[in-house]
């Protein structure tokens, strides 16, 4: 039979689930002998699509007892769903993560009816597993064709080596640390928890029951050594592609009760392994018994390593990835995973994946997705190598890990990373895989021990006191097949690196036996001889080969061959060499794979530290972050507070101050006011006494006998009339201080003024000290009446100018102080003009004494001066004949002379009458020259003088 007539099952396409989310193998049939049919049906749907069934080229595939054509493969596991769909339509179901095996229940009951002892065929029918399983039972045994397991040296004898019924001691068939239970019989249904993964549930299905299988194992002595049971190696049989072959039929027995195989051909001989499976056994069956147990010890600590070894088309992928219908060991483990870590509530798990394979002896990544350049382009893909260090051993860097919470989206993941693989079709195969695919499930695990913060409902998590983090691998490898060369060149390409790296693979395994001796190693022929580094495939696989990982190997082959004798004959001699190989690997490979340990991950640099321990750190700090940021927040809100407040308070003290001040300054300034209003009247009342001012006389009469140019004008008299209301002293001299009358003042009251000697004389030098202190004074108050005036006025100014903005122009508070203003202008105005006339008045007063000295030094020399200054003092007042006893220059004293006694004015010469007249003339017309221009402005002050 040509090539192109043989069978070519195609290989439809894995799609990556898009509408509903796989469904997961969440059944499993509890027994083997469940109908294909019916075990296909057991999975509700899943989106990883059953190669065989949605396949183009056969889309409604019949059973293989309705097969017309021989060229057409019967896949009796598949034919029973696979006929009943419609054309072109996958199943598709989709199942809750409420299906999932659910933790064992304990107290002795019986096993409930779960989930998992139920199934739905494809047309959406309930099937109970248990009742299929009986009906299981019924089905011929495929053994009775079985001959009795002969000895035989093919293979070597080690891979001949039967079962011992005590198996060693191993981590695998769960006889190291957990009770084996018995099955007695392959055929015999598993109990139905046996998709339960609990300690309780695990043990009795998961292990391989070596037990069954007599001791021959043993006769060369080797058999199992330690550690040797951590390595399981199955062989399964997959359905004739072409039908009934009988020659092949004739010469292969395959006894899976008694997991043997014997070939009676040429080269022909015996191959016991740990498991065999036949074509009626179906991918949970395989799962269970050559996987289960190492995928739970992985998650117990261990690493573990799944690998499918064979010729092209004699399903691996089949196996691994199995279908909707028949999940393979990937989707079987995932869902293990997953309940492992439900029913381990002690410990919290971190899962993380990645998905490599190697093709044409380059890694690809195949979670990574295209990379995409600058221009849009897809740019170059950074290539991916192999790397080692001590604590993780080989490893492919740089790669893309997924972390995954669920079995939907690990299995999202997977079927991403499937997608992406090189498949093509070949001579055997539709959709051969061109490439070597690695799944690697990293999980991560940590005790959770409750802290004494426990007991608080409030933040369990982080009441957890982290144990150490163990770390643990589980690699599921789909090799690629070994094949003839291919017509196509590109095939020929892929198969000659596909076929060396098989060869390696099979060259390192064949000299793990030398290595495994202790001697060659002592001699430090120990790894160096092992070709690891010749393929990336071995070297991938190093760790697990060289003894640190547990190990499953699953070979497929297939038996018959339908077409021409040649495809016969080079299927046997592939199968042949694929159970040899089976045998070497399970004859040499040792694992002492022991429990990763439990590290704390402080140590070590943060790239080799366990994601578990990197996320508790970052939580840590990221907490503590949190907690300083919440207390700087707080610290930093109630420092800006505290300074608003103090700001807040600094400016209400400094305007309270600012405010104080101004009030200050205006009390001060009316109290001022007061004072030298006070003073003045004072001196005012004082200087009429003592001077002895009368009632304008000397005005009147001085306006009478001067014809004073008072008298001629209106203006002049203005001020005088207004004053003249407040008081007779200032009328009679306007303008004046209050305090110059009482120089010229004659009267009955002029004793306090005369001086001590009663001379006029020191009356008069009183007076101008007197005056000479009153302008002092003066001078002070105007000074600081203009510096309280200035400051005021700057204060009020800026708050004016600040209120203007916001008021009314002309409010009645501005009014007000504006007036205020005005009136202190006014007054210092006023002020300034009494200075003046005090200046002025000063000046007048020294001259007419000079002059009055001159004129007393004259008079002394005559008795008439004596006279005049004894009748001065016999005067009824006194006051007069004192003043003009003082001097006739005086102004004052000259206004008063025509009122002096006939004999005193008989004593001043009329020349010097007449000059100081003239000169108190000068003064009294230039005074009121002066109030004239100043009336108006000083006029305003009148009121309140006169008020007081
Ligand atoms: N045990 C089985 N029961 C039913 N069908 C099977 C079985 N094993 C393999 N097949 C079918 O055989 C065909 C080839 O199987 P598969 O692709 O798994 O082979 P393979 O070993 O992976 O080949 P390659 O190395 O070329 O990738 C597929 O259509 C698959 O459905």
């Amino acid at each position: 039979m040509s090539g192109n007539s043989l069978p070519r099952p195609s290989r439809p396409s894995i799609a990556p689930p898009t509408g509903p989310l796989p469904s997961l193998p969440v059944a499993k049939a509890r027994s083997s002998n469940v109908g294909p049919a019916t075990r296909a049906s057991l999975l509700p749907g899943a989106a990883i699509t059953s190669r065989a069934v949605s396949s183009s080229a056969l889309p409604c595939r019949p059973s293989s007892k309705h097969l017309t054509s021989p060229s057409v493969p019967a896949l009796p596991a598949e034919s029973g769903s696979a006929g009943t769909l419609p054309v072109g339509k996958s199943l598709r179901k989709t199942v809750s993560i409420g299906s999932f095996p659910q933790p064992p229940r304990h107290g002795g009951r019986s096993n409930p009816t779960s989930p998992l002892s139920t199934a739905f065929t494809p047309g959406g029918e309930m099937v109970d597993r248990r009742v299929s399983s009986v009906s299981r039972g019924s089905v011929p045994s495929r053994n009775s064709s079985l001959k009795k397991p002969r000895t035989s040296n093919i293979g070597g004898a080690r891979g001949l080596l039967p079962r011992s019924p005590l198996s060693p001691p191993s981590l695998l068939n769960g006889s190291a640390d957990s009770v084996t239970v018995e099955t007695g019989h392959l055929s015999l249904p598993s109990p139905p928890q046996s998709r339960n993964s609990s300690p309780q549930g695990s043990y009795a299905t998961s292990a391989t029951t070596f037990e069954d299988v007599d001791d021959g194992g043993r006769a060369d002595g080797k058999g199992y050594k330690d550690g040797k049971g951590n390595v399981i190696v199955s062989v399964r049989v997959r359905p004739d592609a072409g039908g009934k072959d009988t020659k092949s039929e004739m010469e292969w027995d395959v006894n899976n009760k008694q997991a043997l195989i014997s070939y009676k051909g040429r080269e022909g001989g015996d191959y016991i392994y740990d498991n065999v499976f036949d074509p009626q056994d179906n991918n949970a069956r395989v799962y269970d018994a050559a996987a289960k147990r190492l995928v739970r010890r992985v998650m117990e600590g261990y690493h573990g390593t799944v690998f499918a070894y064979g010729m092209t088309g004699t399903g691996k992928t089949f196996s691994m990835q199995g279908t909707a219908t028949n999940p393979g060991v990937i989707p079987l483990a995932i869902t293990d995973i997953f309940s492992y870590i439900r029913e381990t509530p002690q410990r919290e798990f971190l899962l993380r994946v990645s998905y490599i394979e190697i093709y044409n002896e380059k890694i690809h990544d195949l979670l990574a997705g295209p990379v995409i350049g600058m221009n849009g382009q897809a740019g170059p893909v950074e290539e991916i190598k192999l790397r080692e260090d001590s604590k993780r051993g080989v490893y492919a860097s740089p790669l893309k890990e997924e972390i995954v919470q669920s079995p939907t989206q690990l299995l999202r993941v997977i079927a991403r990373g499937d997608n992406s693989r090189k498949v093509a079709g070949t001579q055997f195969n539709a959709r051969s895989s061109r490439s070597h695919a690695v799944v690697q499930i990293v999980v991560e695990s940590r005790e959770r021990v409750p802290g004494p913060a426990a007991t608080s409902n409030s933040d369990k998590r982080s009441a957890i006191i982290p144990g150490g983090v163990r770390v643990s691998t589980l690699s599921l490898i789909d090799l690629a097949g070994s094949e003839k060369a291919a017509d196509n060149k590109e095939r020929r390409t892929e198969g000659s690196h596909i076929n060396k790296s098989l060869l390696t693979l099979g060259t390192v395994i064949g000299r793990l036996a030398s290595d495994k001796d202790k001697a060659d190693k002592e001699k430090g022929k120990g790894d160096k001889h092992l070709p690891y580094r010749d393929s990336k495939l071995t070297r991938l696989l190093q760790p697990a080969l060289s003894g640190n990982s547990l190990v499953s190997i699953l070979c497929t082959i297939q038996i018959g061959a339908s077409g021409s004798v040649a495809a016969a004959v080079s299927h046997t001699g592939e199968t042949l060499n694929t159970l040899k190989f089976a045998s070497r690997a399970k004859n040499n490979i040792v694992s002492h794979a022991k429990k990763a340990d439990e590290s704390m991950g402080a140590g070590g640099d943060a790239g080799s530290r366990a994601l578990l321990d990197r996320y508790r750190l970052e939580i840590e700090d990221l907490r503590k972050q949190l907690a300083e940021g919440k207390s700087k927040e707080t610290k930093d809100e109630d420092e800006e507070e505290l300074k608003r407040d103090k700001e807040e308070e600094k400016a209400r003290e400094l305007e309270d101050k600012q405010r104080h001040e101004e009030q200050m300054l205006e009390m001060q300034l009316a109290r001022t006011a007061l004072k030298e209003r006070i003073e003045h009247l004072n001196r005012l009342i004082l200087s009429s006494k003592s001077l002895g001012v009368n009632n304008g006389r000397s005005f009147s009469s001085l306006s009478f006998q001067r014809g004073s140019v008072l008298s001629n004008s209106h203006v002049d008299m203005r001020p005088s009339s207004i004053r003249s209301s407040a008081s007779h002293a200032t009328l009679e001299v306007p303008g004046q201080s209050p305090a110059m009358p009482q120089v010229h003042m004659e009267g009955s009251e002029e004793d306090d003024s005369v001086g001590d000697n009663g001379d006029g004389i020191a009356s008069q030098t009183v007076q101008i000290q007197a005056l000479q202190t009153d302008l002092a004074d003066k001078n002070r108050y105007i000074a600081t009446l203009e510096k309280r005036l200035l400051h005021a006025r700057r204060s009020s100014h800026s708050r004016v100018s600040m209120s203007l903005s916001h008021k009314l122009v002309g409010s009645s508070e501005d009014g007000g102080m504006v007036a205020v203003i005005a009136e202190k202008d006014n007054e210092i105005s006023n002020l300034r003009a009494q200075l003046e006339d005090k200046e002025r008045m000063i000046a007048a007063l020294t001259s007419a004494r000079k002059k009055n000295d001159n004129a007393h030094d004259m008079g002394s020399e005559s008795p008439g001066s004596r006279r005049t200054s004894g009748y001065q003092r016999s005067g009824s007042d006194g006051s007069g004949a004192s003043l003009m006893a003082k001097g006739p220059t005086s102004p004052s004293l000259s206004v008063k002379a025509p009122y002096l006694p006939p004999q005193a004015s008989t004593t001043n010469s009329p020349a010097k009458i007449e000059e100081m007249t003239r000169m108190l003339d000068e003064m009294i017309s230039s005074r009121v020259e002066s109030r004239v221009e100043n009336g108006t402005r000083r006029s305003s002050l009148m009121p309140v003088s006169e008020g007081q």
